[in-house]
């Protein structure tokens, strides 16, 4: 069954710069196209079923949008003591958030999902958890670290790639699916759907 052709390309339904920046890690070729989903929290909905819920929600808004091509969308969340913590409204929730995280192990929670709009059937929907420890913080260091304004677009209001990669002081999992988007999950998703060879070197293996 052909599910790509000479102009197959992956879409990002994401507005995430740090999406952007994983995947052309991979050398892969793509477009971004934000989603403009809602991103509630449902009443009761565990972790896991929240980030696979929004992410197929944002990879099937924009892959309306795109005959025949596959779209990746994600969802990152910080879990700790079963709260979600989502991205910061302002900057007293962000210190808020980085109280609770701070001398406690929490987890991250990436959900995505591959969807092809000819072939609903082949869809990939996966989530994937880290453990991260933030090492004990003064009041005075975490008003310090969100007045960089960092950690105002990120979920739990910290960024392990930024100036937050001086709080983390270890973590157990996938790096990338901290920062946003599990590349080794995903690269394994294309390369069994048959197109991550494809989308590296365009029509070569088409
Ligand atoms: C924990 C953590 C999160 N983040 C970011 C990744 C995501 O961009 C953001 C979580 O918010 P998301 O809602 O997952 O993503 P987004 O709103 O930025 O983008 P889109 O919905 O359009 O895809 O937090 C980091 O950059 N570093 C980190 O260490």
């Amino acid at each position: 069954m052909a599910v790509h052709d000479n102009n197959t390309h992956l879409v990002l339904a994401s507005g995430s710069p740090r999406r952007k920046d994983l995947l052309a890690g991979l050398k892969l070729r793509f477009k971004v196209v934000p989603s403009k989903i809602d991103e509630s929290l449902m009443n009761g909905e565990q972790p896991v079923d929240h980030v696979r819920r929004l992410a197929l929600e944002k990879a099937s808004e924009v892959s309306a949008l795109f005959p025949d091509t596959w779209t990746l969308g994600a969802d990152t969340i910080v879990v700790i003591d079963g709260e979600i913590l989502g991205k910061p409204a302002d900057e007293d929730e962000a210190r808020c958030m980085l109280s609770k995280l701070a001398g406690r192990t929490h987890e991250v929670y990436t959900g995505y999902a591959l969807v092809h709009s000819g072939h609903p059937e082949l869809r990939r929907i996966r989530s994937v958890v880290s453990q991260v420890y933030i090492r004990e913080l003064s009041p005075t260091e975490i008003a310090d670290y969100v007045k960089t304004g960092e950690p105002m677009d990120k979920a739990g209001a910290y960024a392990i790639q930024g100036i937050g990669s001086g709080i983390v002081q270890r973590i157990q999992g996938s790096y990338t699916n901290v920062v946003g988007l599990p590349l080794c999950e995903v690269a394994k998703d294309l390369q069994e759907l048959g197109i991550y060879d494809f989308l590296q070197n365009g029509s070569k293996n088409a």
